[in-house]
């Protein structure tokens, strides 16, 4: 069977979904898939950035990771997104990047794309699950299948017991208060193994 390709598309400004989508990066190259992670562009102005010392280091640490295009949207046989809970919804950085891919959605060409997402918020219910449910919304305008994780595995009532997607609560410092690893891990398997017996 062919090498799946698996596309890791991310926004975050201090860390957390870029360490989500890390543990994603491990987990779908231990299950053979070519792996691409990639960051949506940032949008917010230099001020915003640094006026916080966590979000312009991040910027900085992150800043060769390539930025997502539409040819890789193309290229992915499945595509996991990871993006912060933004008053309980998906931030504009990432909502800017699904709206330029008007061109692919017309041409048929995001159809049957297997999508799953992750996010994080500072509360327990901070809006996680609207987050992924507002990107979902997009995904069926796409005709994406999508890979929620449902309750699967017993690891999703281990990380909170979400079952559209992973999600996680960070503190005051932005360090994640729960260890997500095997959730994330389940979350990208599961995205693979519907996305073989889709081009099977
Ligand atoms: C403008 C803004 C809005 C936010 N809205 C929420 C929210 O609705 N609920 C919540 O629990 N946390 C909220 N947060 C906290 C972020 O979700 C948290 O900083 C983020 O998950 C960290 O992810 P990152 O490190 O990948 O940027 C908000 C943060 C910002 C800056």
């Amino acid at each position: 069977m062919a090498q799946l390709k698996f596309a890791i598309v991310y926004y975050s400004s201090t860390g957390t979904n870029y360490n989500l989508s890390k543990m994603a990066e491990a987990a779908a190259k231990a299950n053979g898939a070519e792996v691409k992670l990639m960051k949506v562009q940032e949008l917010a102005p230099e001020a915003a950035i640094n006026g916080n010392p966590l979000w312009k280091a991040h910027v900085e640490a992150t800043k060769d990771v390539p930025v997502v295009t539409l040819a890789d949207l193309e290229w992915a046989d499945a595509v996991l997104f990871s993006m912060p809970t933004r008053f309980g919804n998906v931030p504009a950085q990432m909502k800017q990047f699904l709206d330029t891919t008007g061109g692919l959605w017309f041409q048929g060409k995001l159809v049957n794309k297997v999508v799953s997402a992750m996010t994080s918020a500072q509360n327990d219910h901070g809006g996680q699950e609207a987050t992924i449910l507002s990107l979902y919304t997009t995904m069926y305008h796409w005709g994406a299948i999508i890979a929620a994780p449902g309750y699967t595995d017993p690891v999703i009532f281990s990380t909170g017991g979400n079952p559209y997607g992973t999600s996680v609560k960070v503190d005051q410092e932005g360090k994640m208060t729960q260890d997500v690893q095997p959730a994330v891990a389940h979350q990208v398997k599961r995205m693979l193994d519907i996305a073989a017996k889709l081009n099977a």
